[in-house]
């Protein structure tokens, strides 16, 4: 049986507490095998009926990174015409991708046609599996910053052209775009927390009871 003590669990909460979401990053190559340690741990994730849709496309093509980071470069200038004003000046000053930067680029997918678990849990909801995937995500995540690397989820893509780009089967749902590499900082506040787009609300704020 395994156990974990007091030390691990403050080590783990630090660990939650200390996540960022990187858009930052030093351009020095991760170690051999990184991003394939990340996927086998993305791979422990819960998944809906143990389907396990998640499917990764590791981006070392220089000219699909250069597709993505001009699709980004599209999709954000189109996301800031939908802001005026005040809140549109701030979004132009904010730094939502590593893309240029990122020595790591992952691709993560649902594959809408998996026979893995044989239907078990998504009949009447079948957006799970896209959730599987999330949590995979997540588990990832959690464990790059464990090892000092640092994440950046980009969605500001478009879904369609992503899955053009990186030539992936149809059935494949494009998820979420991860830049992975080195932070140039530790931050214990998201970044747009400290940019004053928007601010971390209490847990008492999000939760009700009936
Ligand atoms: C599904 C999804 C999609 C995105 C994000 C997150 C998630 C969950 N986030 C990161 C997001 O801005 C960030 O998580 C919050 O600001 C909170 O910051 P920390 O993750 O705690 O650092 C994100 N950030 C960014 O700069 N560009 C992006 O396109 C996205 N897209």
């Amino acid at each position: 049986m395994v156990s974990f003590d007091n030390d691990f669990r403050r080590q783990l909460r630090e660990l939650f507490v200390w996540r960022r979401d990187v858009r930052r990053f030093r351009t020095e190559p991760l170690p051999e095998g990184t991003l394939e340690r990340l996927i086998d741990i993305a791979c422990l994730s819960p998944s809906v009926g143990l389907s396990q849709p998640w499917r990764f496309v590791i981006v070392e093509d220089e000219a699909r990174r250069r597709a993505v980071i001009d699709d980004f470069k599209l999709c954000n200038a189109d996301a800031l015409k939908a802001y005026s004003g005040e809140r549109a000046a701030r979004y132009a000053t904010l730094k939502l991708a590593g893309l240029e930067e990122a020595p790591g680029h992952l691709a993560v997918f649902a594959e809408k046609a998996c026979e893995t678990g044989y239907g078990l849990g998504r009949a009447t909801m079948p957006e799970t599996l896209d959730y599987s995937v999330v949590a995979a995500i997540v588990s990832a995540w959690l464990a790059a910053r464990a090892d000092g690397i640092g994440i950046g989820w980009v969605s500001i893509l478009n879904p369609l052209r992503v899955r053009e780009i990186l030539d992936v089967p149809e059935t494949w749902k494009f998820i979420g775009y991860l830049c992975i590499g080195y932070p140039e900082a530790e931050l214990d506040r998201p970044e747009l927390e400290q940019a004053d787009w928007e601010r971390r609300r209490p847990s008492k704020d999000v939760t009700i009871r009936r």
